[in-house]
């Protein structure tokens, strides 16, 4: 097959530079940062965002400097989450467009900022004939420019917060061939292990790295007196990590105070790292950090 490169003339549009000098540019953003991890499940609703801004504010707790890539493009969430308002002032430079800066620091890319409003949708286009085919080449092609335009800096972790679904990964991959790996998330229901279990068979076809296996809303415990009992019946997820021969990151129960604990200063994890679901959030953040010492 013919590359740009190969193309004897391109008509005088310079695609062939313009294609090579977008290439450059995403390389050379990304060769800073240390380690990109994508945090996924092929379901949606199961805590992807939660669990990413959570681990997001733990690594930053240990010392790292994190970075938050919100690749969920028609339903963004983490910039709210670690309070980063939609009319955050973004300051473009030659170079590209800062980032914001959410709880601890945390640098976060996300088309919730880019929106008119805090109400407004994720429109790709008025036209109401346009095909899916083309809005998923818009899909594509934004992230890449979230990808490469944002001036990330130094960083040693940048996250990927995955939309539902396990489609964008291809892209992912194409974009980032050093991922060093997804995370992927999963609710105890059996619908939800059964369309996570997808997930992880693509991944490993893929040659994706999967960092592991994380139960999340495993359990409810009573913020008043700890005590955990049962929130979703369902097969041991453990038992689908050990089948599918990828590490298990833990079970991390539900907890209330999750979905309030969010903003510029706090996180759950900033605000009860004790209890049993911060200590679990804990536990997923040192199983990351050591698959990625083990590389
Ligand atoms: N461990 C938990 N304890 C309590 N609430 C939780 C927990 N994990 C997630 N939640 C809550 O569950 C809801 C869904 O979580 P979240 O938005 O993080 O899921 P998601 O997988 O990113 O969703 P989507 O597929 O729409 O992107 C949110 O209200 C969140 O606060």
């Amino acid at each position: 097959m013919k590359t740009y490169n190969d193309l004897a003339s391109d008509g005088g549009s310079n695609i062939v530079e313009q294609v090579v000098s977008q290439q450059q540019k995403l390389r050379a953003r990304m060769d800073k940062i240390k380690h990109k991890v994508c945090l996924m499940s092929g379901k949606g609703g199961v805590g992807k965002s939660s669990i990413t801004a959570n681990v997001a504010a733990c690594l930053a707790q240990r010392g790292h400097k994190v970075g938050i890539l919100d690749a969920d493009l028609n339903g963004p969430s983490v910039a709210k989450l670690l309070g980063v308002p939609n009319d955050a002032k973004l300051n473009v430079e030659d170079e590209g467009v800062n980032p914001g800066e959410g709880a601890l620091g945390i640098k976060i890319m996300s088309m919730d900022m880019l929106l008119p409003s805090a109400d407004a949708p994720v429109m790709w286009t008025e036209d109401e004939k346009a095909s899916a085919v083309w809005v998923s080449t818009m899909e594509s092609t934004a992230l890449q420019e979230l990808l490469r335009d944002t001036i990330w800096g130094e960083l040693d972790y940048l996250l990927i917060d995955m939309p539902p679904g396990s489609d964008r990964i291809d892209n992912i991959r194409d974009l980032i061939p050093e991922l060093a790996g997804v995370v992927e998330i999963t609710i105890p229901s059996p619908i939800s292990q059964h369309i996570v279990s997808k997930s992880i068979t693509k991944n490993s076809k893929l040659k994706v790295p999967i960092i592991g296996l994380v139960e999340n809303m495993a359990t409810y415990v009573c913020p008043h007196c700890n005590e955990e009992g049962t929130l979703f019946e369902g097969q041991n997820v453990e038992e689908l990590a050990k089948t599918k021969g990828i590490p298990f990151l833990g079970r991390v129960p539900f907890d209330s105070r999750v979905s309030k604990e969010s903003g510029k200063n706090k996180l759950f994890v900033t605000e009860y790292p004790d209890s049993i679901t911060g200590q679990a959030l804990g536990a997923v953040v040192d199983g990351i950090e050591k698959f990625i010492q083990s590389k």
